[in-house]
């Protein structure tokens, strides 16, 4: 009876925070989530064997309308707010068989494309997926309750059949011309809010390069730590608290001469959610 107590003590806790972080920031970052640190780093440890590979081993898997939008996607390939990114990508989304959301899914019907090597790669990034999911539905559970809603508010219909995304990027670090560093740094992501319920932001160790814009305007950063991941609220979570909680502008600028991985995952709402389910919006 009083472990029960002390459980609801430590929930009502965390969803004060959440409300907090939600509130004040729209970004946070998560510890004591129970996702294997083994886990965290070997899906940063395989992304750069991958990036490390030449560019024709790379683009093997790349990505295309035929593969459903996965796959590799090179440097300045994906553009925010009409300007090239500084960075390369592997795309997943949640797979989806043929004719399982009619018409309206067949653009993005397929399955992943991983690297063929290593071999492992594939069954490794699928068992992070599943604990991205698990971790992402507890987060919003919470913010469901922060919100003064039921737990499972955003479940079911809702996001009860997440259509997730994971982005593995990498970003080339500053170059080192004639031994001295480039003056300028390029835009490795442009500003930008995420367009989802949450990301989990799972990036490189000891180097600092996403920034978050506050509400005076300025540019912080937000850096690893370690066994954390930084979690942000996107713009569909914005419309389902009603813009009590704000989807937050955030850019990725690497200025350090090292190449630079960050593995996000989008937990979005279900695929056919804003079309199909009618309490939804
Ligand atoms: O690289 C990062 O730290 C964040 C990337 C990001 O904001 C995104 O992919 O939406
Ligand atoms: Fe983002």
């Amino acid at each position: 009876m009083i472990r029960r107590e002390f459980k609801t003590l430590d929930v009502l806790e965390v969803v004060g925070q959440l409300d907090q972080a939600c509130r004040e920031a729209g970004f946070f970052y998560v510890k004591g989530h129970g996702i294997p640190d083994s886990l965290i780093k070997d899906v940063k440890n395989v992304s750069h064997k991958f990036f490390d590979l030449p560019y024709e081993e790379k683009m093997k898997i790349k990505l295309s309308p035929a593969a459903g939008y996965r796959g590799y996607q090179r440097i300045g390939e994906n553009i925010t707010k009409g300007i090239p990114d500084m960075h390369e990508a592997i795309d997943c989304y949640r797979e989806i068989t043929p004719g399982m959301y009619g018409a309206l899914g067949r653009v993005i019907e397929g399955v992943n494309q991983w690297p063929h090597d290593p071999p492992y790669i594939k069954a490794l990034m699928e068992e992070y997926i599943s604990f991205c999911t698990d971790l992402s539905r507890k987060i919003v559970r919470g913010i469901a309750l922060a919100l003064g809603g039921s737990a499972d508010e955003f479940e079911g219909e809702r996001a009860g059949d997440a259509f997730w995304v994971l982005r593995v990027i990498g970003y080339p670090g500053v170059s080192n011309t004639n031994g001295q560093n480039a003056p300028e740094n390029d835009i490795g992501c442009g500003a930008h809010t995420d367009y989802g319920l949450v990301t989990l932001v799972n990036q490189d160790d000891g180097i600092t390069a996403l920034q978050v814009r506050n509400q005076s305007g300025e540019w912080i950063s937000a850096p690893p730590i370690p066994g954390t991941f930084v979690c942000n609220i996107g713009d569909m979570l914005k419309i389902w608290s009603n813009g009590i909680y704000d989807s937050t502008l955030h850019r990725v600028i690497n200025s350090s001469p090292k190449y630079r991985v960050c593995v996000a995952y989008f937990y979005e709402p279900n695929f056919r959610c804003c079309s199909g389910a009618s309490r939804c919006l």
